[in-house]
């Protein structure tokens, strides 16, 4: 996929985590606002992991255990380019074990057909909404 960035990948030793956050930057304090942002993630898990390294999603109540060969993809942002404020996510602490992840951030470049921006944006306010009252 020539538009996303390149592979990221990422080895967390035991006590290894990835705190959470956004994928897409308009949530960051500073970040900005507009612009190409990350519409979608694809995590690859390269490895098994003992016990923790788990990928969560609070908001949405769901955890990821990482398996190796399995992969993990999903929209940070509704298609109109508001980012969806239950993507935030994090990795847990690795317990025992190696946890080992290939992260594709992909960009809204080249993604106009495949991904194409619908005619209504209800959920703008539901997001500026969200900033305000959860991140403080
Ligand atoms: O390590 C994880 O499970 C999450 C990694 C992550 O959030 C990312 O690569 O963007
Ligand atoms: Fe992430």
């Amino acid at each position: 996929m020539s538009t996303a960035e390149d592979m990221n990948v990422i080895r967390y030793s035991v006590g290894g985590y990835y705190g959470h956050h956004y994928d897409s930057f308009h949530m960051i304090p500073g970040g900005p606002v507009t612009g190409p942002q990350r519409i979608a993630t694809w995590i690859s898990y390269l490895s098994d992991v003992d016990a923790g390294g788990a990928t969560v999603f609070p908001y949405v109540n769901v955890a990821v255990w990482p398996q190796r060969g399995s992969a993990l993809f999903w929209y940070n942002e509704y298609r109109w380019g508001a980012i969806d404020p239950l993507t935030m996510h994090g990795g847990c602490p690795v317990l025992v074990g190696a946890k080992w992840i290939a992260t594709k951030w992909i960009r809204p470049i080249g993604q106009e057909f495949h991904h194409p921006c619908p005619l209504h944006n209800t959920t703008i306010a539901y997001s500026y909404e969200f900033r305000k009252n959860y991140l403080k």
